[in-house]
């Protein structure tokens, strides 16, 4: 865990942003988080195994712009590997025969301190993920508590540095966990939780399921629909509550997509996929298993499914609130839904300042008058804008002051009311 000089470069991790999905269910949670981590607090994402946690957290401190190091929960972490440690030895002699009738000898043997990954984001002011945090014991984690709260990263006493460490005020940290009754798992102490923002994720939404297997897979949305469908409700009738159904989805939408292998209840290869992946997550047998997801395949509102292609589903539409707040993109999908927290409130208004001549100035005005606030990374994702084009239309709505920047995090300003 602790870094040389030549490692310190490799130990920053780079995030490819083409690789997440955003929907208006995740972009929401992103917000939330997004606007504490900008207020300097540690943000704490917990939810069963499977429900995105560690990929959100990868996004938001993309989203912050500074380099990123991730760090994996282990029961066997000492304090060592979370601050650092002594390594090696630097060794200095020196032979001063100056005056040739005397002979001086110097010899020192100094030890070499290797930050961790975390005394270095601490330094540095980068942002840390710590991946599934309580798989670390308790009392390890304590180092964090000073850290988090006062700033001040305690380092063991050593000859080479000083014993305490200020924390860069650039410094932040995204926490995960997984639920306290999984295997493995430490229960988490009052202390360290006192600290931290908590964001619970539920098992993502059907719409999310689905955009992410279609963007990661080469499957078609009416396949990946068929696939989530068929996955939930085996799920829910086998009892596998305690993981997110998301990585059985994605298994079985892969190998179909990457073996061109028929999305339906009659293909028997697809029929042979589903059960490899599924059954043995469940403690059914394989024939009682089998009678199920049969029973559910004939159940499977194909039709539906089918029309799906070029439309959105009958769910979809109703979570539809008002037409014009809401455009249908190439994929069939409404754009500003919010399933999981109803629609968005805020009325939609041009606004007069807002140029045209300045590329997509006017569409990310209406964008953040929607959603308030948005990261620079989300804008961007968002109109798949470069981040030029991005930063061009943001700053001049900045200077308009319609919109006010922290940290990478654009704002709404309210109109005033006087
Ligand atoms: N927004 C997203 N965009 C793209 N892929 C996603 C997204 N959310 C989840 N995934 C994919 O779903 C799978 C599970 O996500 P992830 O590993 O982040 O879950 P997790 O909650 O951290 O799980 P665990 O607790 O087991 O570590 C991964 O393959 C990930 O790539």
């Amino acid at each position: 865990m602790t870094l040389t000089a030549n490692n310190k470069k490799r130990a920053v991790l780079r995030v490819r942003p083409g690789q997440f999905v955003v929907t208006p269910a995740i972009e929401q949670v992103a917000i939330r988080a997004l606007r504490y981590l900008t207020s300097g607090f540690a943000v704490h994402l917990r939810g069963p195994a499977g429900t995105g946690k560690t990929t959100l957290a990868m996004h938001l401190a993309n989203c912050l712009d500074r380099p990123i190091m991730l760090i994996f929960g282990d029961d066997e972490f000492k304090s060592s590997d979370l601050i650092g440690s002594e390594s090696g030895y630097t060794h200095k002699k020196l032979l001063d025969n100056y005056i040739h009738s005397v002979l001086k000898v110097e010899d020192e043997f100094k030890q070499n301190w290797v930050d961790s990954r975390l005394t270095l984001a601490c330094r540095e002011g980068f942002t840390l993920v710590y991946d599934e945090f309580n798989r670390s014991r308790p009392e390890v984690n304590n180092v964090l508590l000073s850290a988090l709260e006062e700033k001040i990263l305690t380092l063991p006493p050593s000859s080479n540095q000083p014993e305490y460490l200020h924390v860069n005020p650039q410094f932040r940290a995204i926490f995960t966990s997984n639920p306290e009754e999984y295997c493995g798992v430490h229960s988490t102490q009052d202390a360290l939780m006192d600290r931290l923002v908590t964001i619970n994720m539920p098992e993502p939404d059907e719409l999310t399921q689905t955009e992410i297997l279609a963007q990661k897979t080469e499957l078609n949305r009416a396949d990946a629909l068929l696939i989530v469908r068929l996955v939930k409700a085996f799920r829910s009738r086998t009892g596998g509550e305690k993981t997110s159904g998301l990585r059985s989805c994605l298994m079985i939408a892969k190998v179909c997509a990457e073996h061109n292998i028929l999305v339906a209840p009659e293909s028997s290869d697809f029929r042979e996929i589903c059960a490899d992946v599924l059954f043995n997550r469940t403690n059914w047998s394989a024939s009682e298993a089998t009678t199920i997801f049969l029973e559910l395949l004939n159940h499977l509102d194909l039709q539906q499914i089918e029309e799906f292609k070029n439309s959105i589903t009958p769910e979809d539409t109703d979570a539809i609130a008002d037409d014009d707040q809401n455009s249908i993109n190439e994929s069939g999908f409404p754009t500003i839904i919010d399933s999981q927290f109803g629609t968005l409130d805020s009325e939609v208004t041009e606004q007069p300042g807002v140029e045209d001549s300045i590329p997509f100035e006017q569409e990310i005005y209406l964008y953040l008058q929607q959603y308030k606030s948005a990261a620079l990374a989300l804008v961007q994702q968002e109109f798949e804008l470069s981040r030029t084009v991005a930063t061009n239309a943001l700053n001049s709505l900045e200077q308009k002051g319609l919109v006010s920047k922290n940290n990478h995090v654009y704002t709404i300003e309210e109109p005033n009311q006087s």
